[in-house]
């Protein structure tokens, strides 16, 4: 059977090594992200041949993306088995200075996106009786954050509440639901984030001494997407290099 795996916010960083390493194990893959022409652009660079890559603009702080990238994977593939719920923002305004708005802002695109997401994408997968969701959360979530905004961290930390509530909901359907928690991976994202200065000071913190890998995210996620991975739902996977412990 063909197997469909749409990826959000793929354009670029983890979203894209994800669709990526997906790709390479043999999926037919929809990038999708903010910009159409940046979805393209990464698709192009994907599958020159266009045969086994699709790319769509779905933001994912509006409903009607997803319900639309829903139905025009189905109509172009037939079936779509996997979600990857990846797009996200991060703002680092100290907590006392976010404004509510900058506060709703990021908990729109960060969170409620997956809320969303699994409401639309989980309704098709229970209706067919099979599928695989994972959502990006962060071991900020988990710490309260330190290099992220409180605001950046909060909206992960309910990712990892909402993947449980989701996976209870789904798990008699053939539907499994499951979170990625990385701490700082080599990334666009993290080199936004902690300036050359201040990079040096998180290698130290981290135990193994080194930034993760982005093509792990995505092998990780490969096997969280297989039918055999049938036995883990509702788990969040910590992928830190020990950075827990501190
Ligand atoms: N890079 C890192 O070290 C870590 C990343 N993460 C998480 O991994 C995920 C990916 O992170 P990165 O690749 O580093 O980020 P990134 O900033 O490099 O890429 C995010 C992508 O999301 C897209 N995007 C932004 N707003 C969007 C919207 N409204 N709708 C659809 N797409 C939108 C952007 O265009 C971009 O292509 C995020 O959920 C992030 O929180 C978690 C822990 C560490
Ligand atoms: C790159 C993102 C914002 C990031 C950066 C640093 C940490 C950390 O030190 O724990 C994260 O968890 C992140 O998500």
């Amino acid at each position: 059977m063909k197997q469909i795996a749409l990826v959000t916010g793929a354009a670029q960083g983890l979203g894209y090594a994800i669709a990526a390493r997906l790709f390479a194990a043999g999926y037919t893959v929809v990038i999708s992200d903010l910009s159409l022409e940046r979805a393209q652009a990464a698709a192009e660079a994907l599958d020159a041949s266009g045969e086994r890559v699709l790319a769509l603009k779905l933001d994912v702080t509006n409903k009607a993306d997803f319900e639309a990238a829903l139905a025009v994977t189905l109509e172009r593939f037939g079936a779509l088995q996997v979600l990857v719920n990846n797009a996200a923002m991060t703002m680092t305004t100290p907590v006392m200075q976010i404004s509510p708005e900058e506060f709703d802002s990021v908990m729109s695109l960060n969170t409620r996106s997956i809320f969303v997401g699994c409401q639309v994408f989980g309704t098709h997968m229970a209706a067919v009786g099979y599928g695989r969701i994972v959502n990006m959360a962060s071991l900020a979530g988990q710490n309260g954050g330190t290099a992220t905004g409180a605001h950046y961290a909060a909206s992960k930390g309910a990712i990892v509440t909402l993947t449980k509530i989701f996976a209870k909901e789904l798990a008699a359907s053939g539907v499994t639901v499951n979170a990625v928690a990385p701490g700082p991976i080599d990334s666009p994202m993290v080199h936004a984030v902690v300036s050359p200065e201040r990079m040096g000071g998180m290698l130290a913190n981290i135990p193994v001494g080194r930034l993760g890998n982005a093509d792990f995210i995505g092998d990780l996620i490969v096997q969280l997407a297989r039918p055999e991975a049938y036995f883990t739902t509702g788990a969040t996977w910590d992928v830190n290099g020990g950075l827990f412990m501190r």
